[in-house]
């Protein structure tokens, strides 16, 4: 149920102030036991915090102002000092000032704000607590109401009046400060004394560390010596320690002293707060005191806390003191009774001492050693172990390390290998297709100069051909030979009836009745014009020999008129057959690039109508040769063929057959052959282009010596041999002539010798008569016969040579065509033009005869025997 109130009453001052100042005083009682039972839980007497006690409440005088009213009169009035409330402050004095000090700090707004928010909480509080415990209290509240609006509207004046003056603030400004100093001193005491504390702990603690040394000290002379300094310093620290206490002792009277102050300050704050709250404020100063008391007693106590302890410490050091005292004095008493023999004892214990401290030594050297032995034994076995185990593993580290740098940069290498490979793949792919296409463009131009080549060769054959067409298939040279040393005599050479008219006409003198008579060759060599001169004439024929042509290069003359010279010649002057043997050679190797060419040699004799193997020693008449026609030609069965490939083989084989040639001595010339000499040269050439084949044939001849028989004188044997000669040189006159007239049948086969040149006079040959003459007077009959054989032999025509090649089906001369092979020999008797005629494409038939005589006319016309004027 909520309290019942009485009816208001109306408002009496009177009553109202009883009220007021019986509660202010029912708080002061209440503010003052609270402070003394505070001050009693802190422990503190009641005489060293004697509270101020109030004075006994008074009642107002009758002329007493009331309270409002006065204090609103005051600020109105603008009075220089505080306002008075105008009934007994409970503080006095002190009161004042703590005020003075309060609007000094916060001003007077704030002051007065502060003061009436405290006015409302009491009011409020009376209300709540006070107001229901006592019902006087509700006749209060209104004019508590009143005084709160008084207080308003003094605040509201206040603000509009001049602020307080100077003199005011200054003097709540000094009694601040005064308090603040207080308790800045009150704070640094605090701090001093906290200082001095740990000092003594510190120095407690020294003292301790110090008398744990002395205690632990062993020798008597140090302990002694030590035992003096000890007693000194104990009695210094003793001092120290006294004038310590003394001094904390001030200090903790100093502290007590300034302890007092402050509670005696916090009273004069207390009653100063009570009496400027008008007693509503004091419970708030009374808490902040208690707060202030409590942290104030909390530090005295901490302080006292302390002191105890270090007094404590005191004790405990003064007990030390006194032990230590107490054990120098023992000491003291035992060093006098030591005295006599200390000396002594004490060198003997040092002596022993330094004995027990020489055998720690030794000691302390043998661990040593045994230490340094165990070490190095643990280094040489197990540490070298360890280490060399972990040099090892450093080394095997470093080695992988290295080795797998290796292997990256072998890595790289082998990857730049392969670059290069390939690089070096494609640059040789690349030079392997150049090279391919510069060989098949060699091949081509190869292809093409050897296609030009065999074009220029065939025009070159063709016009060789027809050189030696116009020239005649059998061309006659006449040479004439120098007087021999026998020969020459006074006026021999003047008297010679043989004068070379020209290069092609021989002029025989007028001798026995017959009259001058010229010949005409198609060379005439005079007697100084020598080898290489006569060679230049047959070397074309030498050629037409590697082209597959058959060549007759024979001499014909008497006996000493130079035919061995001119076939064989001297001794470094070499005649037609050493010379043409070297020409073959070298012209083989001048087509070596085109053909494959082949050399073999006979060297056979004809004498008296039979044929003798000269590269056979010893042959006898059961070794006589016969010559037959063959598919390649005429061929002598049995005839020692032997392949030569150079000069030396050559000149070899050729003196091999002279020396097996038979020789006779005649009246005519001592060295006369009677026999035909006949050094058979067989080519064969093969086409490196298309295997063509061509198969050449050179016969050259050395005939035996044509002098006529009546002025050889021969008898017998030599008769015989005579008529032989006579015989084959008829026959070959025989074969001439018919060859001039163009018979149908050639008379080849009357003797060996024209036999064997069967294939060599006939139309697919060319053929090269030497006629040997005698420049002497002497001789001159016999050259005539010699030069008129000679000229009917010229006026032979042949008809055009054939090559004998492998391409010739009967029809082309050139190097191509078919590759069968057909003997170039035409059947004998069939030598007409129209077969013996090389069919070159495009030629003809080229007479170079013209107006010449017929061999036939020639022979008619010619003297002698057996139709070759002999
Ligand atoms: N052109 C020449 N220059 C110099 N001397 C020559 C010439 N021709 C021949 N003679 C010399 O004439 C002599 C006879 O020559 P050669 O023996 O060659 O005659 P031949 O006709 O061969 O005789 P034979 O029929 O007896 O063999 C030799 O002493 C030779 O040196």
């Amino acid at each position: 149920m909520p309290p019942q109130f009485k009816k208001p009453l109306e408002y009496d001052p009177a009553l109202a102030q009883q009220t007021l100042q019986k509660s202010y005083a029912n708080s002061d009682a209440a503010i003052v036991a609270k402070k003394r039972s505070l001050l009693a839980e802190l422990g503190l007497a009641d005489e060293e915090y004697e509270l101020e006690d109030e004075d006994e409440e008074e009642p107002l005088d009758e002329d007493e102002e009331p309270l409002l009213v006065n204090r609103a009169h005051n600020h109105i009035n603008g009075q220089a000092s505080l306002p008075s409330y105008g009934y007994r402050d409970l503080f006095g004095k002190e009161m004042e000032s703590r005020r003075r000090q309060i609007i000094d700090v916060k001003g007077y707004d704030q002051y007065l704000v502060d003061l009436l928010e405290r006015s409302q909480e009491q009011l409020q509080a009376l209300r709540s607590e006070q107001g229901l415990q006592c019902p006087g209290n509700v006749e209060v509240i209104p004019a508590l109401q009143h005084e709160l609006k008084a207080l308003h509207e003094e605040l509201k004046q206040l603000r509009s009046q001049q602020p307080p003056s100077p003199d005011t603030i200054d003097v709540s400004r000094g009694a601040s400060s005064d308090l603040v100093q207080q308790v800045t001193m009150l704070q640094r005491q605090l701090t001093s004394r906290d200082s001095k504390l740990r000092e003594m702990e510190s120095e407690t603690a020294r003292l301790k560390a110090l008398l744990a040394d002395k205690k632990g000290t062993s020798d008597i002379a140090t302990r002694r010596s030590d035992t003096d300094g000890m007693v000194e310093e104990l009695q210094q620290e003793l001092a120290e320690v006294k004038a310590r206490e003394a001094q904390y002792q001030q200090q903790l009277a100093k502290a007590r002293s300034d302890l007092a102050a402050a509670e005696a300050n916090a009273r004069a704050q207390q009653a100063m707060l009570a009496a400027e709250s008008q007693g509503d404020q004091v419970a708030a100063l009374q808490r902040q005191l208690m707060a202030l008391s409590e942290e104030r007693n909390g530090q005295v106590a901490d302080l006292e806390a302390e002191l105890r302890q270090k007094q404590v410490q005191i004790q405990q050091l003064q007990s030390t003191k006194s032990d230590a005292l107490a054990a120098m004095k023992e000491m003291k008493s035992r060093m006098s009774l030591m005295k006599p023999d200390t000396d002594a004892t004490t060198r003997v214990q040092l002596q022993r001492m330094q004995a027990q401290l020489d055998e720690l030594h030794a000691m302390r050297e043998g661990v040593l050693e045994e230490l340094v032995a165990f070490q190095s034994e643990i280094f040489s076995d197990k540490t070298l172990t360890q280490m060399t185990r972990m040099v090892r593993d450093r080394e095997i580290s470093r080695v992988r390390t290295a080795q797998s740098d290796l292997r990256n940069k072998l890595s790289d290498m082998e990857s730049r290998l392969r670059d290069a490979r390939d690089e070096v793949q494609a640059v040789r792919q690349e030079a392997e297709q150049t090279s391919r296409i510069r060989e098949l463009e060699a091949q081509g131009q190869i292809a093409h100069y050897r296609e030009k080549w065999r074009v220029e060769f065939d025009k070159r054959r063709k016009l060789h051909n027809t050189v030696l067409e116009l020239k005649g298939n059998i061309r006659v040279l006449c040479r004439v030979r120098p007087l021999v040393d026998k020969e020459r005599g006074a006026g021999a050479e003047g008297a010679m009836p043989i004068k070379c008219v020209s290069e092609e006409m021989l002029r025989v003198a007028a001798m026995e009745n017959k009259a001058e008579k010229d010949f005409e060759f198609d060379r005439v060599l005079a007697p100084d014009e020598g080898q290489d001169k006569l060679y230049d004439e047959v070397a074309a024929l030498i050629t037409s020999v590697l082209d597959g042509f058959n060549v007759a290069i024979m001499a014909y003359g008497q006996t000493g008129s130079g035919k061995t010279f001119t076939m064989e010649g001297p001794e470094g002057n070499p005649g037609v057959n050493l010379r043409a043997l070297a020409d073959l050679f070298k012209l083989a190797e001048e087509r070596s690039a085109v053909f494959t060419t082949t050399f073999s040699a006979s060297v056979l004799e004809i004498y008296n109508e039979q044929i003798y193997d000269l590269l056979v020693s010893g042959a006898q008449d059961g070794d006589k040769l016969d010559v037959k026609q063959g598919s390649d030609g005429m061929y002598v069965p049995g005839l020692k063929l032997e392949e030569v490939h150079n000069m030396g083989e050559v000149t070899a084989m050729i003196s091999r057959g002279k020396s097996n040639r038979s020789t006779f001595a005649t009246n005519m010339n001592e060295h006369s052959s009677r026999s035909h000499l006949v050094l058979s040269v067989y080519v064969n050439c093969v086409s490196k282009l298309n295997g063509t084949a061509l198969r050449g044939k050179l016969h050259l001849i050395d005939l035996a010596g044509s002098e006529r028989l009546s002025r050889t004188g021969a008898q017998g044997d030599r008769l015989k041999e005579a008529q032989a000669i006579n015989k084959s040189l008829s026959a070959l006159g025989d074969v001439i002539q018919a060859l001039q007239q163009r018979n149908a049948h050639i008379p080849y086969r009357n003797s060996k010798l024209t036999r064997l040149l069967e294939d060599s006079l006939g139309g697919n040959s060319k053929c090269v008569m030497i006629v040997n003459v005698s420049p002497a007077a002497e001789n001159v009959s016999e050259t005539k016969c010699s030069l008129e054989f000679a000229s009917r032999a010229r006026k032979v025509e042949l008809g055009r040579a054939r090559a004998n090649s492998s391409a010739d089906n009967g029809g082309s001369g050139g190097l191509t065509g078919s590759t069968s092979f057909t003997p170039s020999p035409a059947p004998s008797g069939r030598t007409t033009p129209a077969s013996g005629r090389a069919t070159i494409a495009g030629e003809s038939s080229i007479s170079r005869v013209g107006s010449r005589e017929t061999m036939t006319s020639q022979m008619r016309r010619s003297s002698g025997p057996s139709g070759m004027g002999r």
